[in-house]
């Protein structure tokens, strides 16, 4: 069976990688991409996409799915437009696939609740990369016996969020092993705010924006004499793309929401 895929935020960073990735995917259809500005009739309307990319560009959600049916709605936008879509599309029985991040934790559980009403797959993804995956993983491993933990991820200056969605994700997925702990001198005082980063239960996020960055994380863990860093980088978009592709194929065969693709690799 092909996959029906719509993809919202068609004209961005991620949206156009994906698009092509959809395009390439022999097990999928793209049949819609979803924007929030009258741009075009079909993508090959726009500069950026060759003349045999006919998918239709709509405004509402609502008339997308009524005239072309997607199984999946891949949304790559931002942090403002996200949480409208994602409860848009479970509320028309389109399984959602999220890589946009930025979603509160309120967010999460009306969502997981929706899922769970619907019956229906969903799939948020902080980070689509397998090697962030696995450097999540392998911090959560590492809390285990090294408690003392500062995040610095690093990004591109036109990101919207901080933390990034990975750091925040990092810091819960540490948080469920972590022995409880302050980190610092307890007396220790800022004198510009903001130095120490953020403070999630204890642990520090830096977040970096700088042009020329792609998408870069590492956890540092503190011992006795001794520093253990794990880090990756996305250089690329490419990076994610195949995370995308399973995600797709993915959420076909599930039936409630899943945060974070740790869960299901
Ligand atoms: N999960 C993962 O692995 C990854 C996730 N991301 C996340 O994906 C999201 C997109 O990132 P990126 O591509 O870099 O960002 P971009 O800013 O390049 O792209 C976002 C696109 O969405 C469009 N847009 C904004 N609002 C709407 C809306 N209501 N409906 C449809 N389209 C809309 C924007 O249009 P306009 O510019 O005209 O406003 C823009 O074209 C971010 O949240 C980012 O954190 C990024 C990389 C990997
Ligand atoms: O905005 C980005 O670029 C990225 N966003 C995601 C995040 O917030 O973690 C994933 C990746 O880090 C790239």
């Amino acid at each position: 069976m092909t996959i029906r895929v719509a993809i919202a935020g068609p004209r961005g960073k991620m949206g156009a990688e994906a698009v092509h990735t959809i395009m390439k995917n022999g097990k999928m259809e793209l049949v819609a991409v979803l924007d929030y500005k009258e741009v075009g009739v079909t993508l090959a309307d726009l500069d950026m996409f060759p003349s045999n990319y006919t998918a239709p560009i709509f405004t509402d959600m609502k008339e997308l799915v009524a005239a072309t049916d997607p199984d999946v709605l891949v949304d790559l936008t931002n942090p403002h437009a996200v949480y409208k879509h994602t409860k848009e599309a479970l509320a028309l029985n389109v399984r959602p696939v999220i890589g946009t991040t930025g979603f509160t934790d309120a967010q999460l559980e009306e969502l997981t609740a929706l899922a769970r009403e619907k019956d229906l797959g969903c799939i948020i993804a902080p980070n689509f990369a397998i090697g962030a995956i696995l450097m999540m993983k392998f911090a959560k491993e590492a809390a285990k016996y090294l408690p003392d933990v500062e995040i610095i991820e690093m990004h591109h200056d036109q990101k919207l969020d901080a933390p990034s969605g990975t750091g925040v994700k990092t810091a819960q997925m540490i948080q469920e092993v972590r022995a409880q702990k302050i980190q610092g001198h307890l007396e220790e005082k800022e004198t510009i705010e903001g130095a120490r980063g953020a403070d999630f239960d204890g642990m520090r996020i830096h977040s970096v924006r700088l042009p020329g960055l792609v998408a870069h994380q590492q956890v540092l863990f503190g011992g006795d004499g001794q520093l253990l860093t794990i880090r990756h980088d996305s250089l690329n978009r490419a990076s994610f793309m195949s995370g995308v592709a399973f995600c797709v194929e993915e959420v076909m065969k599930m039936d409630q929401l899943v945060y974070g693709l740790e869960n299901i690799i």
